[in-house]
């Protein structure tokens, strides 16, 4: 383990130099993964990748397995199998595999008959897998929620899920520091979900981009751990590669007891360790930003990006006071999306729909914050409103409570766990035109159902607007008469964990019945595959560009979702910019959509604004670009996660200064070619004026070469085993915490809720 450096650090340094196994002379980091939490979603590809190069889930008990996204939340009394009970035949298929592969390399899976199911940033914390001072990852953009226990957590693609599985390692460059502090007492009924909405209104979508954001403040400090989870998940909505918040007692008291906690004499040590993570006073901070609790009103979006906030006493706000041109254009399309008018009292705003769910806000304390004002009331007759608890844990916790009486009373539809009408993969959608106030964290066209309108708000006012049928204060809700019949919310006891349906994957636990090992990583890489394609023509791409001339184009618009589904690589490109490139009736290309015509319709350099790629992980957004044709991109920032995926597959995202990115758009709106020439680091115009870019070394040199990158980790194998051994020896309650643990005699023991049995 190198030295860390020396000098004040911040509680990112720290954790960071804490997983370093090597760093490379450009400041690339093969950093240690202690804990890796896979989805249906984005682990299809990664499995095949594995299986093709014969390789093996290098820690299957630092990795943890759910289904989310494409499962149905409607009632599982009657489940007996996925394949029964899954209708639509791609999701189902996906939830069968996501099984079939961590049955295959012994990875615990929580399937749909598990009552631990649930998103999966729901689950990782409510096991105790996720530990202060970790690194944690996931094939999925909101993994920053782990980051509230004073852990270093970030979303990956699938390439990087594929890397992670085969090694325990993640190539990572360090970003820069910024803290938000956050003081004061909040108003009433204003939660974390307000804050970190209000935030992200203060900085913008891209306020956050390259910086690991450090939250802190009384105001922070005062919060549970439940609302620090909700306000970390949205950094990414503001840029961000992470947010975290420095464990304290209000963490120890939280992960105490959960089934994968460390306990006995590892539980005292682990909290010695945690109770050194902290930013040194006088650490350095790349940005700082105050804000104070008092100045936060209950807060909601009124546009299609999470940025476009207002407080709830506010008025949708004038396109003609936008401070240029291209922002007020971006806000007269929103409002024309959002079927709003300028001016008008966001009080006055109508929904169809109510969204209480999402791996923002469906844990115990959103329900009960939702429950208290729905206690006694009734949705309004014009709304439908349904509650989707994030786990079966919660489901069982928030029924114990009878949280569920009280939202049925009310006419809200009670489901089951699941991400659900967050981004209306399964049945849950939105129909066109109809409008959602949603406690989930993102707003973009079509997110919850193509030409649905999204409203991003807490579960108080969610709850609020289902009563009132349009967006209300919560705050002005009446109290309920006294004497209500409605079931009273008790609090009740911490979640239960659950009995277990099925302790865990049914093929493992038939092997852990028979005496069987479960398979042990078996690490091939001589015979690995180098995977990428190498970049343009001895480095330099020639060829037309398309002028894509908007900031802020999420991967939710590159792909939408219905082809998440597809577990290929290939054959996206139908699905690029569809809502763009198709009429959406008669399924024909829309003519005056740019890449639909010649020359752009063969163009190889996409040329956008800022902040391109930025929200979802999914790496079938850069899979359907290259589809396309596409090798490079031009813009003045990109979304983090987008960056990477997009070098993991030979594709080139380049950053040039806001004045040269205008010449390039004039460039390509005049049908002309640009080159990219990798080796020199410029882009030359035609009228030859060149303008030089940076990459990072390592990423240079594996799109020339066309590098896989796991061959090159597992070349510094030994280096990964020297790392696992001292980490073993400092922090022992890291190691095989997972539910599968292996006696001296080589058999396996299966953890029931902490407690080793047979
Ligand atoms: C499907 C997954 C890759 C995606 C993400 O990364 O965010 C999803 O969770 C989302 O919210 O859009
Ligand atoms: S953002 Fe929505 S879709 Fe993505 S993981 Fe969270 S709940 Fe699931």
């Amino acid at each position: 383990m190198p030295e860390p450096v020396a000098g004040p650090r911040t509680l990112y340094d720290k954790i960071w130099d804490n997983h370093v196994v090597r760093t490379q002379e450009d400041g690339t980091t093969i950093l240690y993964i202690d804990r890796h939490i896979i989805h249906e979603v984005s682990t299809p590809q990664a499995f095949d990748g594995l299986n093709e190069a014969g390789r093996r889930v290098r820690r299957p008990e630092s990795t943890l397995g759910t289904v989310d996204h494409n499962t149905p939340t409607a009632n599982r009394d009657r489940y007996t199998d996925d394949e029964s009970f899954i209708d639509d035949v791609e999701a189902r298929h996906q939830v069968v595999l996501m099984e079939k592969n961590c049955q295959d390399h012994g990875v615990v899976y929580f399937s749909l008959a598990d009552k631990r199911q649930g998103i999966c940033h729901i689950v990782g914390p409510e096991q105790g897998f996720t530990l202060p001072g970790c690194t944690v990852v996931c094939g999925d953009s909101h993994t920053s929620t782990h980051g509230a226990f004073g852990a270093i957590a970030f979303g990956i693609g699938t390439t990087e899920v594929q890397h992670v599985l085969a090694t325990q390692c993640s190539y990572q460059r360090h970003s820069k520091n910024m803290k938000i502090q956050i003081d004061g007492t909040l108003h009433p009924h204003v939660t974390s979900k307000d804050v970190i909405l209000h935030v992200i209104g203060v900085i913008g979508t891209a306020g956050g981009t390259g910086h690991a954001i450090e939250y802190c403040g009384t105001t922070v400090e005062a919060m549970s751990m439940e609302a620090r989870m909700s306000m970390c998940n949205m950094s990414i909505e503001a840029g961000a590669r992470c947010g975290l918040v420095k464990p304290d007692k209000t963490t120890y008291a939280y992960i105490q007891g959960r089934p994968l906690a460390p306990k006995g004499a590892k539980w005292d040590q682990a909290v010695r360790f945690w109770e050194s993570l902290a930013s040194d006073a006088d650490a350095h901070w790349d940005a700082e930003v105050f804000i104070k609790a008092e100045d936060i009103a209950p807060t909601l979006t009124w546009g299609t990006s999470p940025q476009e906030v207002a407080p709830v006493t506010g008025t949708v706000p004038y396109p003609s006071n936008a401070d240029n041109e291209q922002r007020q254009k971006a806000m007269e399309r929103m409002l024309e999306y959002m079927g709003l008018t300028a001016g008008m009292p966001i009080e006055e705003i109508k929904v169809d729909k109510v969204f209480i769910g999402s791996c923002t806000n469906s844990r115990i304390e959103d329900l009960r914050n939702a429950a208290a004002v729905a206690n006694g009331r009734k949705v309004s007759p014009n709304v439908y409103a349904m509650v989707v608890p994030g786990s079966g844990n919660i489901k069982i916790q928030a029924e114990k409570e009878g949280l569920d009486r009280i939202f049925k009373a009310a006419g809200f539809d009670w489901r089951e766990a699941g991400c659900s009408m967050c981004l209306a993969m399964n049945e849950d959608k939105l129909q066109p035109g109809e409008r959602c106030a949603s406690t989930s964290n993102r707003n973009f066209e079509g997110r919850q159902g193509a030409g649905g309108r999204t409203h991003l708000m807490s579960p108080a006012m969610a709850a609020a607007a289902a009563i009132a049928g349009h967006i209300t204060d919560v705050r002005k809700l009446a109290p309920i008469p006294a004497g209500s019949a409605a079931p009273k919310v008790e609090v009740g006891e911490p979640h239960p964990f659950a009995p277990l349906a099925h302790p865990f994957s049914q093929v493992v636990a038939a092997a852990v019945k028979a005496g069987k090992q479960v398979p042990a990583p078996v690490h091939r890489h001589a015979d690995a595959k180098s995977g990428i394609p190498k970049f343009g023509e001895d480095g330099v791409l020639k060829g037309y560009a398309a002028p894509m001339d908007k900031s802020n184009v999420d991967t939710d618009q590159v792909l939408p979702k219905e082809y998440l589904k597809k577990i290929s690589k290939k054959g996206l490109k139908e699905g690029l910019f569809k809502p763009m490139r198709f009429d959406a009736q008669t399924g024909k290309e829309i003519t005056d959509f740019v890449l639909n015509r010649a020359p752009y319709d063969h163009a190889k350099i996409l040329v956008a604004r800022y902040n391109f790629g930025c929200g979802s992980s999914r790496e079938h957004a850069p899979w359907a670009l290259e589809d396309f044709g596409f090798r490079a991109f031009i813009a003045e920032s990109y979304g983090e996660i987008f960056y990477n995926n997009s070098t993991k597959n030979g594709l080139l995202p380049v950053v040039l200064t806001k004045d040269e990115v205008e010449l390039c758009m004039q460039d390509s709106f005049a049908g002309l070619e640009l080159s990219v020439d990798l080796p020199n680091q410029v882009v030359i115009r035609p009228n030859g004026q060149k303008f030089s870019f940076a990459v990072n070394p390592f990423i240079k040199h594996c799109l020339l070469e066309g590098l896989d990158d796991i061959s090159l980790t597992l070349m510094h194998e030994k280096e990964i085993e020297e790392y696992e051994e001292i980490r073993k020896q400092q922090y022992p309650w890291l190691d095989g915490n997972g539910y599968l643990q292996t006696d001296e005699l080589g058999r396996i023991r299966v953890l029931h809720e902490g407690i080793a049995d047979w």
